[in-house]
């Protein structure tokens, strides 16, 4: 695409539009997974802005598209400290273990009517995504809860990670927590593409999105296809939210993926019902879903419960059996 005739101000005004733009397709395309137009007019876009962004490299901002393909490799991966620790969740099995829960939840409330909301339990690798004024300044593992590994670069790579949010006034500080995942088909391509080149294949989705995400050169990374789906937030400043389904609601119009057949229960035999359903369906997901995450839905109520020093006390993970091995 030839662009020699543009003045460096025309350059620096149809970057924006093309940020703008791209940004929103993208948001299309792998949030709302209903994009707008053709794979073509999208690479014609991109080209072009890489044809600006070639001729004047001082113009390239860190929310250019451009900037998720990836960066020369790095030798080691930063510390990050997470201000908020990234805490585990507690297991339960059963219908009698989701009793005893809210039994537990009830009783350290004193409440005798909870509220909860379910969403699925990606088998992935957490990660933590901080944005400052709304542009993405760091992502980083999720590593023992408290000191993680800094993969910024990497993660700017995923699909469905905005690195610009996509609101007019976004809050001083927001972290974004998500599980980075592969869907079960390109992990399969991969693994056909590794085993013809005679590399080890990857045992499962989850490690595969693993290794992927925690590359030394983030181009690499930028070629597996990671989707992430989030489903919290770490340290933020300037917004709050009254429940953890708003939460996601907020997360959604931001710019990022959340959990399919999100519900709030007025009470754990309406969660006992929605854990039977989506066991059912477990396998119609296209990524690895391990299970069922039951949280308290008032977010209130979710600070006051807390957590112990590796688990909240206002949310629990029913996990699914384990699949009969294929014969
Ligand atoms: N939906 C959720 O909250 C969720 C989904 N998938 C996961 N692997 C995790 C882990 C924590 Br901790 S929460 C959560």
């Amino acid at each position: 695409i030839d662009v020699s005739h543009l003045t460096r101000e025309q350059a620096e005004k149809r970057l924006k539009e093309l940020r703008d733009i791209i940004n929103y397709h993208n948001y299309r395309y792998y949030v709302l997974d209903s994009p707008e137009i053709t794979d073509a007019e999208y690479d014609r876009l991109f080209q072009e802005l890489l044809a600006i962004e070639e001729r004047f490299p001082d113009l390239i901002t860190p929310d250019s598209p451009s900037q998720k393909v990836g960066a020369p490799p790095l030798d080691e991966f930063p510390e990050v400290i997470h201000s908020v620790p990234m805490l585990s969740l507690g297991n339960a099995f059963n219908d009698e273990d989701l009793m005893e829960f809210d039994r537990r939840v009830k009783r350290e409330s004193g409440l005798s009517k909870i509220e909860y909301e379910t969403e699925l339990k990606m088998d992935g690798l957490a990660i933590s995504i901080r944005y400052e004024n709304g542009i993405l300044v760091r992502g980083a593992t999720r590593g023992d809860g408290v000191r993680g590994e800094d993969v910024t670069p990497n993660v700017k790579t995923v699909r469905g990670v905005p690195l610009r949010l996509l609101i007019d006034n976004p809050p001083p500080v927001i972290e974004v927590r998500g599980e980075v995942i592969m869907y079960k088909e390109d992990f399969e391509k991969l693994n056909n593409e590794r085993i013809q080149k005679g590399e080890p294949p990857f045992a499962n989705p989850r490690n595969a999105a693993a290794g992927s995400i925690r590359q030394l050169d983030s181009r690499i990374t930028a070629e597996r296809k990671l989707h992430m789906i989030a489903y919290g937030v770490g340290e933020v400043v300037g917004v709050e939210f009254k429940t953890q389904f708003e939460l996601l609601q907020y997360l959604n119009k931001i710019g990022f993926r959340i959990s399919p057949e999100v519900k709030v229960h007025r009470d754990i035999e309406s969660v006992i019902v929605e854990v039977k359903r989506l066991t059912a369906i477990r396998d119609s997901f296209p990524f690895g879903a391990d299970g069922i995450v039951v949280k308290v839905n008032d977010i209130e109520l979710q600070k006051r419960l807390g957590a112990t020093s590796h688990e909240p006390r206002w949310a629990i993970a029913y996990k699914f059996p384990a699949e009969e091995a294929e014969t």
